[in-house]
């Protein structure tokens, strides 16, 4: 960074925005593979804790693949930079106070230990939903699935590119286990409980 000199004391500190919100700021970090339910998940985190009052953002592939990381495909590359500019908005919305929901397959342990060093581990909270592939194989939402199984897409998270679970996430979702309100449940418990201004 050249010439470029950051003044802090100017703007509205992280914390007096925390106490506006009555809540703690942080980012909640869905991985899994496509199907495994980080989109229905996050998005009924988002609706319960906005009607109680919170300053949640939502970030999925919905509002980010379209617009700020439109440019990038599916190589482990992309994929990384992908995962780059969303930590890095990430962290701008957790110094806003908001509490941060991120849902994207993010599949290897250095994607998202990169994710989790740009928020700052203090901030960063790893969801793990965890579904095995048969089962979100055989939910196939998107036909996605079908289309890798058939060649028809290359370099499918969990079919012909890879997917390393997360080893000791804050949360570990069985879906195939639990009805969606009981993971979504899970998830709620968790950011009222570590995301006090207290805690
Ligand atoms: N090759 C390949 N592999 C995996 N997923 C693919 C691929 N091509 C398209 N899609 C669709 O894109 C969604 C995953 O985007 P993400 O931004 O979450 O991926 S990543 O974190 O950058 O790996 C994923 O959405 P979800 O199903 O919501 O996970 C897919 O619908
Ligand atoms: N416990 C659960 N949690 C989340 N989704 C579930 C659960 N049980 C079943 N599902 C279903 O699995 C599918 C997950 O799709 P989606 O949320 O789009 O996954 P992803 O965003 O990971 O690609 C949805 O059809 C959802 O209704």
């Amino acid at each position: 960074m050249t010439n470029i000199h950051p003044i802090h004391d100017r703007i509205v500190q992280r914390a007096e925005r925390e106490i506006g919100n009555g809540h703690r700021a942080g980012v909640i970090w869905l991985t899994g593979l496509s199907g495994s339910g980080k989109s229905t998940i996050a998005a009924a985190v988002e609706r319960e804790l906005f009607t109680a009052g919170h300053f949640v953002v939502l970030l999925d592939g919905d509002n980010v693949r379209t617009g700020l990381c439109g440019d990038l495909g599916f190589s482990l590359e992309d994929r990384k930079e992908n995962i780059r500019r969303i930590a890095e908005t990430a962290r701008l919305f957790v110094a806003a106070g908001a509490q941060v929901l991120c849902s994207f397959v993010s599949p290897t342990r250095e994607i998202r230990a990169m994710a989790q060093d740009i928020i700052g581990a203090e901030d960063f909270y790893e969801v793990f939903v965890n579904t095995p592939l048969e089962v979100c194989e055989a939910r196939d939402v998107k036909g996605l699935y079908a289309k890798a199984r058939a060649g028809e897409i290359k370099g499918f998270t969990g079919i012909d590119s890879p997917y390393e679970a997360p080893e000791n996430p804050f949360l570990d979702l069985k879906t195939a286990e639990q009805t969606v309100a009981a993971s979504a449940q899970e998830v709620v418990r968790a950011i009222r409980n570590e995301l006090t201004l207290q805690g």
